[in-house]
């Protein structure tokens, strides 16, 4: 009964109103499976490639019909008659179809639109909930979410730099009040940057994208807006980064423009990370560099590696043998796990594999791009990773995952396990 008997494509909107892909698999019994996948604005240069038309004349050259056309037709073929419990089997079959080291071939957009419906099917097809399906009896973990409610970069049109300013509502005894906390302190957060005179309309993650004077100035708001809610700073709820490096990079150095810092080198960002860390409660850095800086990573490894989780998100990009690179070379601590950037399941389950056996955190997150699909809640379950990132509150596309961990959180009752105090504790010790 899991035998693969149809493969549907379409063309879906992402939440900036670009196109995506969406993958059907059907099932001998029935049963079926959806998926959208996602799409980046800060992409690691790195990553599986995302397929898209060029034909300037549908959604200005944004178009995925091509990636449409070979779920419908190349991938279909081939994964028809297949057993849908067989990802790997699955995954490698549609690698090899493709046949390219970046998926370019056929689009990784394409392929893990297929990989991940063929995994809602099969689970479907067990009657069971898809972080049970992929986790197995211990996907009882609840992620502390990392709750992006500042936006910069290349996510806002403002002046800030940093590209991800996120509340880590960790102090909590269930995924339930710590997204409360999370939620709370975002509506203070408005009000303090509207009795300042802010604007508190929001980037494409759904924080809010004020021209703040500096990057301090944002930290400064959160830690009050934590503090206006009624909670305690660093112990109920931390604050975390993504500071997106390789787009503050020029080629000869990193540019702090919105504080007018130019040229800056490694170290100087380090030594600016040091302050930040010893001045507010900031407890995870990711992309603190640039992809290509494996020097200048080694540096915040190793002056906040004891401290802080440092998070690598375009040097890994969830790449298997770049992870382990890093790990022989000791530049991070902790990883960002992205199904589009490598672009299958299987591969991204490997991923996670060889961050956690090596003793180091992953964080299972959304892009910047989204849509409805809520596989990456089930996926943060399902590996009691402990770590999400999926945005802020205010956007259907990031709520819809929270509300999905709030409904696995329900149905898990009392032998779900909230990951933040352990977290807590750990980074506390
Ligand atoms: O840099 C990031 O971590 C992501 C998600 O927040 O952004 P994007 O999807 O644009 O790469
Ligand atoms: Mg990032």
């Amino acid at each position: 009964m899991f035998e693969i008997v149809a493969v549907r494509g379409r063309e879906v909107l992402d939440s900036r109103g670009n196109p995506t892909v969406e993958a059907e698999v059907e099932l001998a019994s029935g049963a079926v499976g959806t998926a959208c996948v996602p799409s980046g604005a800060s992409t690691g240069s790195r990553e599986a490639l995302e397929k898209r038309d060029g034909d300037k004349s549908r959604f200005g050259g944004k178009g995925v019909l091509q990636a449409v056309k070979a779920i419908n037709e190349d991938l279909a073929s081939a994964v028809m008659g297949l057993d849908a419990r067989d990802q790997a089997f699955i995954d490698k079959t549609m690698r090899e179809l493709d046949g390219t080291p970046d998926k370019s071939r056929l689009g990784a957009n394409a392929i893990l639109a297929v990989s991940l419906a063929c995994a809602k099917a099969a689970a479907a097809e067990c009657a069971l909930p898809l972080y049970r399906y992929l986790g197995g009896a211990g996907a009882v973990v609840l992620p502390v979410p990392l709750m992006n409610v500042i936006n910069g970069g290349v996510h806002a049109d403002n002046s800030l730099d940093i590209q991800e300013f996120m509340l880590v509502p960790w102090g909590f005894d269930s995924f339930r009040e710590a997204l409360r906390a999370g939620v709370e302190v975002f509506h203070a957060l408005k009000a303090k940057l509207k009795a300042a005179h802010h604007v508190t309309s929001v980037g494409d993650e759904g924080g809010f994208a004020p021209n703040l004077p500096s990057n301090r100035a944002a930290l400064e708001f959160l830690v009050e807006a934590i503090q206006a809610a009624g909670y305690k700073p660093g112990e109920q709820v931390a604050l975390a980064i993504d500071a997106a490096g390789s787009e503050l990079f020029t080629g000869e150095g990193y540019d702090l423009a919105g504080e007018k810092r130019f040229g800056l080198d490694a170290g100087d960002l380090v030594a600016t990370y040091e302050e930040w860390v010893r001045d507010f409660p900031v407890v995870l850095i990711e992309d603190g560099l640039a992809e290509g800086d494996w020097e200048g990573w080694k540096l915040l490894k190793a002056r906040l590696g004891h401290r802080v989780v440092l998070v690598g998100d375009d040097i890994f990009v969830t790449n298997p043998a770049l992870i382990a690179r890093g790990q022989k070379e000791d530049v991070a601590n902790a990883v960002l796990i992205k199904l589009n950037q490598i672009g299958t399941l299987s591969e991204t389950l490997e991923a996670l594999r060889l961050t956690l056996h090596h003793g180091w955190k992953a964080v299972v997150s959304h892009r910047s791009g989204e849509t409805e699909d809520t596989t990456i809640a089930d996926l943060a379950v399902g590996c009691a990773c402990g770590l999400i990132k999926t945005g802020s509150a205010s956007r259907g596309e990031r709520t819809a995952k929270y509300n999905r961990l709030l409904r696995i959180e329900e149905e898990l009752g009392e032998t779900g396990r909230f990951a933040g105090p352990w977290l807590f504790a750990r980074s506390a010790s």
